[in-house]
């Protein structure tokens, strides 16, 4: 949950059921029934296109089926009807027999086959889809829904989730048509034999009812303990190790081994929870489908000692009976595999129905050219902005009025907390303004595509992200069409080149790889390289506090000097000599600029940006 959004009472009803779902989405604040309405509405979505899949696959499904149930009744003629004909010489009717018992179980074999392939391979199409568009569409949600909702999150719903809609959509047609089908099937098949038999059955079908109706709620509340500590195990386990350097900076690691150690021993009491009572339940029913059997076999001796009942009929029933249990053990464990499905599509659906809070333009505005604009773009004006994280929360960002002229490099500093950060966010649009508007050479950011606004507002960030693949696929990010020349040229520029080529591959080394591993000051370098290859008309630097050795703090200096060149940037300044190289300086203090001026002029007024500069060079 957002640290200053008020769950409200019904979302903390459902995050202490579902332990770890607590998300502060804006969709949680369904009713139940709304939500459910959403899932299958999601699930009608995802199955229209394999619709054709799954209806032949139930086809298939209904012949097996009958298949089956053809077989004691055909045996059952066989020992009424054809053994004596063959008992007097004439074999021509056990012959057919065979044959017709040979030809259903083939074709039971071939509606399996083919019903089981259709529904894995609609079953796979379904969740290839859902898995892609769970991706994509988690990719594109603003920064606001990923700093709430935790990687370990989007992680159960890719995994444990997709997993437990692919047990449903692979087992819930032979479930859901098929084992319900069978049931039906036998009993008609039972009455119309003998319905003496057919009546005792449907009377111990009663006591089955009750005892299922005992393991649905047992195994219900087991499973949705198994689910939330499994969820748990996920998001403990990704966010341990997402933050190892904190952990092991910490020594975080034995407090983190029994907080570990206690989930998983959750997980592990909730799991042989659930097995004790399939434990108990299973045997029980089939203690009682082998009673009716007995009793079939009692009633039913005793009826064809009386002449009222064939030999092979009584062997039929017999089997019939046997038979009819089975899909109660199938229907019950299923009903699990369709609550984990349930409760995994609610969480997808939400997921899917999260909407970025930053649109795409109705009516886009294109930038001006720079030419237009006299050579110099990026211009960023403030107009009254201000900005509050949720609208319950504080003001971080008290309405700003500001005109930073295109080339100006500009430090942000201040203390911590006061809104430095927030500032630059605003302007890379990570977020919308609450109130008020900025400004790009004009046009307000709003009204850009998140395409030219990419292209001429660039970040970079304190950790200077790598991603895997090559040094020339790093830098290559920042203008995807751009050709090795101009990759190389960029790195030479910014005084990349020396080190990546010393590297064992250059250009084309790995940076996943042992030698590819670079130092904090290479990846700053790689990232500016990156940034300078973009060419975009603001530049957005949120600088690194760690520092660097001698040598390092000097190249990426430089380099930085020559990213900066005569483009517009805001630097969240954590060095000197970065704030001295700026032509303005914007001291912030809770969430308002407090001083604005070339750092010459703040240190003469003798403010807290003078003090700040004492203390830095003190720190010398
Ligand atoms: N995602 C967020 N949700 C809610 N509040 C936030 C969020 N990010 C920052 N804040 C709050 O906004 C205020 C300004 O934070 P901001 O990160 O802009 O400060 P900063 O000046 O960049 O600090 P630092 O130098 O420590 O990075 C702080 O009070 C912070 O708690």
């Amino acid at each position: 949950m957002n640290s200053q959004g008020q769950p409200s009472q019904g979302q903390h009803r459902r995050g202490q059921l579902d332990g770890v779902e607590d998300t502060g989405l804006a969709a949680d604040q369904l009713s139940d029934q709304e939500r459910r309405k959403r899932s299958f509405g999601l699930l009608a979505e995802i199955m229209r296109p394999v619709k054709w899949q799954f209806s032949s696959a139930a086809v298939f499904i209904v012949i097996q089926q009958l298949a089956t149930v053809v077989g004691p009744a055909l045996i059952a003629w066989a020992i009424d009807t054809a053994l004596p004909d063959l008992i007097d010489g004439d074999a021509s009717l056990a012959i057919l027999a065979g044959i017709a018992y040979l030809a259903t179980a083939v074709l039971r074999a071939i509606t399996t086959y083919l019903g089981t392939w259709l529904t894995t391979l609609a079953g796979q199409k379904v969740l290839y889809g859902l898995r892609r568009r769970i991706f994509s569409h988690t990719q594109r949600l603003s920064l606001g829904f990923h700093e709430r909702y935790t990687s370990g999150r989007v992680i159960s719903r890719q995994t444990n989730d997709t997993e437990s809609l692919r047990e449903l959509l692979q087992t819930g047609l032979d479930v859901i048509v098929g084992a319900p089908l069978l049931m039906v099937f036998t009993a008609i098949a039972i009455l119309s034999m003998d319905w003496v038999t057919g009546l005792l059955m449907l009377l111990m079908l009663i006591p089955g009812v009750f005892l299922t109706r005992w393991f649905q709620r047992k195994s219900a509340e087991a499973y949705r303990d198994i689910r939330t500590h499994s969820a748990r195990l996920t998001v403990d386990f990704v966010e341990t190790m997402g933050g190892i350097r904190a952990v092991q900076g910490f020594r975080r690691e034995t407090e983190n081994d029994e907080r570990f150690a206690a989930v998983g021993l959750d997980y592990k009491n909730a799991a042989l929870r659930s097995i004790r009572i399939f434990g108990i339940y299973q045997p029980s029913l089939k203690v009682l489908g082998n009673l009716i059997v007995a009793i079939v076999l009692v009633v039913g001796g005793w009826r064809v000692l009386s002449g009222q009942l064939d030999v092979g009929v009584l062997l039929a029933l017999v089997l019939y009976t046997r038979r009819f249990f089975q899909p109660i053990d199938m229907i019950a464990s299923f009903y699990n595999s369709l609550q984990s499905a349930v409760a995994a599509l609610e969480k997808i659906a939400s997921l899917l129905a999260e909407e970025p809070t930053i649109r795409e333009p109705a009516h886009p505005v294109a930038l001006p050219a720079e030419s237009e604009l006299g050579g110099v773009g990026g211009t960023l004006e403030f107009h009254g902005a201000s900005f509050k994280y949720s609208a319950t929360g504080p003001t971080v960002l008290h309405p700003l009025e500001l005109r930073i002229p295109g080339g100006q490099t500009i430090a942000l500093v201040g203390q911590t907390g006061a809104g430095k950060s927030t500032v630059a966010k605003l302007v890379a649009r990570f977020y919308d303004v609450t109130d008020g508007q900025i400004t790009l050479d004009g046009v307000d950011l709003r009204s850009l595509t998140s395409q030219s606004l990419r292209d001429a507002v660039v970040m970079v960030t304190q950790e200077s992200y790598l991603f895997s693949g090559t040094i020339a696929e790093n830098i290559a990010i920042g203008r995807p069409n751009a050709t090795r020349e101009e990759i190389e040229a960029a790195a030479r520029t910014i005084g990349a080149d020396a080190f990546i080529r010393r590297l064992p591959q250059g250009y084309d080394t790995d940076v996943q790889t042992r030698g590819g591993r670079l130092s904090a000051g290479q990846r700053q370098l790689v990232s500016f390289a990156r940034a300078f290859l973009a060419d975009p008309r603001v530049l957005i630097l949120d600088e690194a506090t760690s520092s660097l050795d001698q040598p390092s703090e000097r190249a990426v200096q430089d380099g930085l000097t020559t990213l900066l060149g005569d483009r517009t940037a805001l630097i969240i300044a954590h060095r000197l000599a970065t704030v001295m190289v700026a032509d303005r300086v914007l001291v912030m203090h809770d969430g308002r600029v407090v001083e604005d001026g070339t750092p010459a002029e703040l240190i003469a007024a003798g403010g807290r940006f003078a003090q700040l500069h004492r203390a830095w060079r003190e720190s010398i």
